[in-house]
């Protein structure tokens, strides 16, 4: 057992240090546990080309084994990455465990790692030099968590389709996030063994694994400094309970475990989020400023007239059921295209094919210069300027209206994080821009007063007007509204009608799913009727609201009509 005030000190933050590594997965809502594996890895690696005298006559030969350390964990990440990642939740959970499993027995069994008996190592690691890289990694992720990618990963923790439909890579900020972890692991394994002064494959075994994922979640992994509180906790608990007598048998464990569970149940944000929370009550509305100006160039709209979408007998089936069959749809810049039918007409699934949610199964279609022939990823339809809305909304709950805004700036603002690293003044700027264009749109729904809250704590109809300015944040050429007056009154209705019209104008496309048929009549320019997956009317609204097939199909007797136009 180690012993003495160094040996803590140095603990202290290389379990602080390893924690980061859970962090950064956890950060982007991965469950990835494969670190003790990478830790091993870039540690026996490391040992290979780690002179044994000092660099210069004076500086730790460890120096050389960081970056070597950092590139082999995150090489060996992404090589474990590519058939993984695919994997969610526990999924990805076990099969990154088995990795661990799989590296520590093979080095057990290996000649040039010494087998079960391990290597001896000289003690390089110093308290100076742990504590350095701790706030390195420190300095790192609170320069990253207010930039663009640090809000990517925030959005693909929150709600991974609605981060794909604002244009975020989801596949390549978890490989990001997986990399990153692998490459802190390999930081921390290097460490561990050259301040230990033995390298066995047992030290990097499943309980390793554990501890640091306990610590993870114990520190919090929602804010910059969670891994040191969690590190600070799991190194410091047991040395108070030692200071106290409290050490012997089952009580040291015990203790351990409650403090543990206490944590995890009463504060499932972890230790920092004691003092997240303090913050949050000070938390005030966002100040007025002159957004316009600082709200970035934006290329202009395509001219009114201009092809959009383009559907030539595009279809779904998911396994029998004809979701849509054959639809042919042209829409034109400028215009405000209402689809409607009955419940289970294929709506969304018409929309989740304009958006790239889902493949078609037959027909040919066109979506600003995308084709719809299911090679298309979901932030590939973003980036070329489709924005949606959820009928069941998907806010990133935990992040601010304001934050939620400049997530769906993403595709028309660039990345910050290096140089926001160096403090640039571009990069300040290019912040300011994408907060600019996200407070524009707030306040075009009627949610600058609001800015400050979180997606959660706002009403149902705000939340639903939040969504929309997530969406306009994008500078979309063509906007798809699934159902966003569901649960709305006549008057906010009426509102949301009004502001429809207005981006017409401004040049959006727009693509509204709606029952409301009062608000589709009076907002749309143009209306297609599905039914059972089938268009069965399209044109003018009035001609479309008198077609006997549309009435019979869907708009149902003059009562109903009445009722629905109530909605
Ligand atoms: N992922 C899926 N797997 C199997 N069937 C599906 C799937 N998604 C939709 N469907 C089926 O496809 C049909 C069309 O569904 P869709 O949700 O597109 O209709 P909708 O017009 O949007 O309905 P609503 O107005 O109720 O939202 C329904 O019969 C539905 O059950």
């Amino acid at each position: 057992m180690l012993v003495g005030y160094d040996t803590l000190i140095v603990m202290l933050a290389l379990t602080g240090i390893f924690a980061f590594s859970f962090y950064v997965v956890l950060m982007a809502g991965q469950l990835s546990l494969g670190q003790a594996g990478f830790a091993s890895v870039a540690a026996y690696t490391s040992t290979l080309i780690i002179p044994e005298e000092p660099l210069f006559g004076a500086l730790s030969p460890v120096l050389v084994g960081i970056p070597f350390a950092m590139l082999v964990g995150a090489l060996a990440a992404f090589l474990l990455g590519l058939p993984v990642l695919r994997l969610r939740g526990v999924y990805l959970a076990i099969a990154t465990i088995a990795f661990g499993e799989v590296v520590r027995i093979y080095m057990t069994s290996a000649e040039w790692t010494g087998g079960a008996r391990g290597l001896r190592l000289d003690k390089w690691v110093t308290p100076d030099l742990a504590w350095i890289l701790l706030f390195v990694l420190m300095y790192l992720f609170w320069r990253l968590r207010p930039s663009r990618t640090g809000r990517a990963f925030a959005a693909v923790r929150e709600d991974e389709l609605a981060a794909g439909s604002t244009g975020i890579d989801v596949a390549r900020t978890r490989m990001m996030s997986f990399m990153a972890s692998g490459a802190i692991a390999g930081l921390y394994g290097l460490l561990y063994a050259y301040f230990v002064r033995r390298i066995v494959p047992g030290t990097f075994d499943f309980s390793m694994m554990l501890d640091g994922l306990v610590t993870g979640v114990v520190g919090g992994y929602l804010v910059f400094f969670g891994p040191l509180l969690g590190g600070a906790f799991f190194t410091l608990v047991p040395e108070a309970q030692r200071l106290v007598g409290l050490e012997a048998g089952w009580i040291h464990p015990f203790v351990t475990s409650a403090l543990l569970l206490l944590v995890i149940l009463f504060l499932p944000g972890g230790l920092s989020s004691l003092i997240t929370r303090l913050g949050a009550t000070r938390r005030r509305p966002i100040p007025e400023r002159p957004w316009s100006e600082l709200a970035p160039k934006l290329d202009p709209l395509p001219e009114r007239g201009t092809p959009v979408l383009t559907l030539s007998g595009i279809g779904k089936d998911y396994g029998g059921v004809h979701a849509v069959r054959g639809v042919d749809v042209t829409v034109t810049s400028g215009e405000v295209l209402g689809v409607i039918g009955p419940n289970g007409a294929g709506k969304t699934t018409l929309v989740n094919m304009i958006s790239g949610l889902v493949p078609p199964t037959e027909g040919t279609g066109d979506v600003l210069g995308i084709k719809l022939d299911g090679s298309g990823r979901v932030h590939r339809f973003a980036k070329a300027g489709v924005s949606r809305t959820f009928q069941h909304s998907k806010l990133f709950d935990r992040l601010s209206v304001l934050e939620n805004a400049m997530v769906g700036t993403h595709v028309v603002t660039r990345s910050t994080f290096l140089r926001r690293l160096l403090w640039l003044p571009s990069a300040r700027r290019d912040d300011r821009a994408a907060m600019a264009q996200a407070m524009l749109q707030i306040q075009r729904v009627g949610l600058g007063e609001r800015a400050h809250l979180t997606a959660a704590e706002l009403s149902y109809g705000d939340q639903r007007r939040l969504e929309i300015a997530r969406a306009l944040a994008a500078h979309p050429t063509l906007l798809i509204l699934d159902e966003p007056a569901a649960g709305m009154n006549h008057v906010e209705a009426a509102e949301l009608s009004q502001l429809i019209r207005s981006l017409a104008d401004d040049g959006i496309t727009v693509m509204l799913i709606e029952h409301n048929v009062r608000m589709v009549l009076d907002t749309c320019t143009r209306l297609v009727v599905l039914n059972f997956g089938e268009v069965i009317a399209s044109g003018d609204p009035e001609s479309v609201a008198a077609d006997p097939a549309v009435i019979e199909a869907y708009l149902g007797s003059e009562e109903t009509q009445k009722e629905k136009a109530h909605e």
